[in-house]
């Protein structure tokens, strides 16, 4: 080859890193893909590196600890710092049904942030096809049901509430059904409700505040920011029937709802934020939340 043309090549290569690198510090929008992209590629690494280790143990609910120690990390690596509040509400003495709004993938750090011990959420099925991130979720004990199939569904539901009482076990579901980006909550699925009814166990309902102050997919968005995760009082389930689920899960929403909008109108500035270390991010206010950002345990 000529050698003018490989030394034009090697100059090439050497600025490709830096022009990508200015790109990131001065586009929003490469910045979020960037983000996003790094995002799916930390759960995809961690889930290969992790699922040997887990495979260990073969499937099991004491795999959540696994698969949270691996998530953990991704806040410091955005800057998003994550405020409890009332997590000694989640520290009951049997199993209990969570239920979280669900906005995007980013819930998954909020979830390892306050899910207690012995706890495995609900998934779509079309995770487990996602291969060793389905994998490490299996081995997790993550429950799998199939939307499309509402009896298939409504059967690993009635499965799932014996196991709680038998195992100790307690569930985390996004009543929602699926990623909701908007201002208010979707109406909610019944089957967390059912679940708890069936098992006569008590419900805890959490909220995570909105995430528009540093994420937006439309606007193409992800700056550092503060996210708050509100844990509400139980509502208890025991002597309740079938035929209360549809008030049952009317209430819940409700009560969720409001703390929502009450989270979403809080004011909006932070200034002790942490520094992403996934380089700089803009924040552009929090919302704010007192209270301790310890984790509940059982
Ligand atoms: C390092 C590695 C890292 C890896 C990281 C990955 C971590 C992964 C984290 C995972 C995060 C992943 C997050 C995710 O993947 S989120 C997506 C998965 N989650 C969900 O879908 C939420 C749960 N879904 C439901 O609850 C739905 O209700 C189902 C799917 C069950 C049916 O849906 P459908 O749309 O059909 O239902 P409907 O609620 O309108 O109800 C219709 C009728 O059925 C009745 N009914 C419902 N349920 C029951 C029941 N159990 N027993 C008896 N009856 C029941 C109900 O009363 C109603 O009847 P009626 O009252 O009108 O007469
Ligand atoms: C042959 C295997 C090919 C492997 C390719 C692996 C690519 C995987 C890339 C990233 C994995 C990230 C998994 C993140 C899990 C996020 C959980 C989540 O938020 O699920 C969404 C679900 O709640 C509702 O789904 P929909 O809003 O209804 O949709």
């Amino acid at each position: 080859m000529d050698p003018l043309l490989l030394l034009l090549l090697l100059h090439g290569l050497l600025l490709l890193p830096l022009a990508a690198l200015l790109l990131y510090r001065h586009s929003p929008p490469f910045q979020f893909l960037c983000k996003v992209a790094f995002f799916n590629c930390w759960i995809v690494a961690l889930a290969t590196l992790l699922s040997p280790v887990a495979a260990l143990r073969g499937r099991s609910v004491e795999n959540m600890r696994l698969l949270r120690a691996a998530l953990l990390p991704l806040k410091h690596l955005y800057g998003i710092r994550m405020r409890v509040r009332d997590s000694e509400l989640l520290r009951l003495p049997g199993p209990f049904v969570i239920v979280c709004n669900h906005q995007a993938s980013l819930d998954l750090m909020g979830m390892v942030e306050v899910i207690p011990e012995r706890c495995v959420p609900i998934a779509k099925r079309e995770l487990l096809y996602l291969g060793t991130v389905g994998w490490a979720c299996w081995l997790s004990g993550i429950i799998f049901i199939d939307r499309c199939r509402r009896d298939a569904a409504i059967e690993v539901i009635a499965r799932t509430a014996s196991a709680m009482r038998q195992e100790n076990l307690s569930v985390w579901v996004f009543p929602e059904g699926t990623r909701n980006p908007g201002k208010s909550m979707l109406p909610f699925k019944r089957g967390a409700f059912h679940l708890a009814v069936q098992a006569q166990v008590p419900i805890v309902p959490i909220v995570i505040s909105p995430y528009w102050d540093f994420f937006s997919p439309e606007e193409k968005r992800f700056t550092s920011g503060t996210c708050t995760i509100r844990v509400l009082p139980r509502v208890e389930t025991l002597g309740l029937s079938p035929k209360d689920v549809p008030k049952l899960t009317e209430s819940v929403r409700q009560a969720m709802a409001e703390a929502l909008a009450e989270m979403s109108m809080s004011d909006h500035r932070d200034q002790d934020m942490e520094q992403p270390l996934l380089g700089p991010g803009e924040d552009r206010g929090s919302p704010q939340g007192q209270g301790d950002t310890a984790r509940s345990r059982k």
